[in-house]
């Protein structure tokens, strides 16, 4: 991508309304703008990320044996009565009437909807287990959205939906959600605590978050610091085996969040230099709840003595659009975002430092040719802006590599490689720089 045909509206200084890094940081970036309060739209930067971050989402929901369907962002207002959560919903709730004065509503979550697809053609234990999961914009009404698209009142869900015979086999879907999300959030390089937690309004009675470390997080956090240190599963891990020496592993080190936090037990088990008290993010939550959906809207199943039963179920969601700011919240420095390479808009960053030279010129094309070529997604700051308004344009977007063409050093045969993540500087032919980067 050229710079020069791009459409980046960088913005010179902070904006006085952005409270939080990443909130601030994306303004300035130029990845999104406030259309309405939480309500954003993603600026070709940003969108470029939201989209790396949903496909990790999405390859390793498909891994763990989930099946991506789209449900529409209108509900009917019925299905909603049909579970009692209509009413019990509260403001959060947008609630719409059509031409028709039908009553519809903006989904804040598809749990009725899910569970309406499956009882109108699963009758039988045989099709199960099933998890079914979407990405998906969602609305809630929210009292006061801050921090950007941290907490939106219309932001990008992933939200996938378990249906098993029992909770035994219902636990082995939670338990597979459970891996998949440590995976997910490693691969984003994050690393994101699973703690347990309340349901509140999803219902059931097991639940973890999923927490990123960010003292700007809306979550107090209590852990034994040795959870920083547990390994993620590889992509070759079993899902169809049995996961809970994972689940083991990652649930008896302490990490709670303050509204489930025991004191006396923290003190007990975690030693006084392992004991961290902070703030985080939640990413991500996961509940187990039983037949609540499944008794009120009667989706049952023939068991294997012919018996219907209704099934036990599960919900699992990420805020994919939530994630953008947590990244940055956990990768920045004081000259601007550090994407990890697994989500940055763009692998690499050509500076043209003498536009118009045409040695520099000629080299930078090359460069932008021979990457592109390969593959690799590149931006070449091909603006006539003064070298060092392209240092902080670069910095600040967060691109992980920087690819530096003057006139000096192409003198030599060379260009300079700057690694954003560490600021490392090395000095390599452009044919390396192109082994190096493809
Ligand atoms: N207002 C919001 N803005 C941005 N992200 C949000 C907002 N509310 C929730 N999220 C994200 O969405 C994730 C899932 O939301 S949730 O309420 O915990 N869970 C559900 O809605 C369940 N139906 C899971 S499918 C949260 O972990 C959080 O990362």
């Amino acid at each position: 991508m050229r710079l020069s045909r791009f459409f980046l509206p960088i913005l010179k200084e902070n904006p006085k309304e952005a409270e939080i890094v990443s909130h601030r940081l994306m303004l300035r970036a130029g990845m999104m703008r406030q259309e309405a309060a939480g309500i954003y739209a993603w600026l070709p930067l940003g969108f470029r990320v939201l989209k790396k971050i949903e496909q990790i989402v999405r390859e390793e929901q498909d891994r763990a044996g989930a099946l991506e369907l789209l449900m529409p962002t209108l509900q009917l207002a019925d299905l909603w009565r049909e579970s009692g959560r209509y009413d019990a919903y509260g403001p959060e709730m947008l609630r719409i009437l059509d031409r028709h004065k039908r009553e519809l509503l903006y989904g804040p979550t598809n749990e009725e909807m899910i569970t309406e697809i499956f009882r109108s053609y699963i009758k039988s234990y045989k099709n199960l287990p099933l998890n079914l999961y979407h990405i998906q914009w969602k609305f809630r009404d929210e009292q006061r959205p801050r921090f950007g698209v941290m907490r939106g009142r219309e932001f990008l869900m992933k939200d996938a939906y378990s249906f098993d015979l029992d909770e035994a086999g219902a636990r082995r879907s939670y338990n597979k959600m459970f891996v998949a999300y440590l995976r997910t959030f490693a691969r984003m390089g994050l690393k994101a605590i699973p703690m347990r937690a309340e349901t509140g309004p999803i219902g059931g009675d097991l639940s973890h978050e999923f927490i990123v470390l960010a003292e700007t997080g809306e979550s107090g956090v209590y852990i034994n610091r040795d959870v920083l240190d547990l390994p993620v599963p590889g992509e070759d891990v079993d899902y169809d085996g049995d996961l809970t020496p994972i689940i083991k592993q990652w649930t008896s080190v302490y990490a709670a969040t303050e509204d489930v936090h025991e004191a006396a037990r923290f003190e007990r088990e975690v030693p006084e230099a392992k004991r961290l008290n902070t703030r985080g993010i939640e990413v991500g939550q996961i509940f187990y709840f039983g037949t609540k959906y499944s008794d009120t809207m009667k989706a049952m199943v023939a068991g294997p003595d012919g018996v219907d039963v209704p099934i036990h179920g599960g919900s699992y969601g990420v805020g994919v659009s939530r994630l953008v700011g947590a990244i940055i919240e956990a990768c920045h420095d004081d000259a601007g975002i550090k994407w990890p390479e697994a989500v940055a808009p763009f692998r690499a960053a050509i500076l043209n430092l003498k536009q118009g030279d045409a040695a520099v010129d000629g080299a930078c094309e090359q460069l932008y040719r021979e990457l592109s070529a390969k593959g690799v997604d590149v931006l070449y700051d091909d603006t006539d802006q003064r070298a060092g308004a392209k240092f902080a344009a670069a910095d600040l977007i967060g691109i992980p590599w920087q690819i530096l063409v003057g006139p000096k050093g192409l003198a030599d045969g060379k260009v300079e490689v700057k690694r954003r993540s560490d600021g490392s500087r090395d000095n390599m032919s452009p044919a390396d720089v192109v082994a190096k980067l493809a």
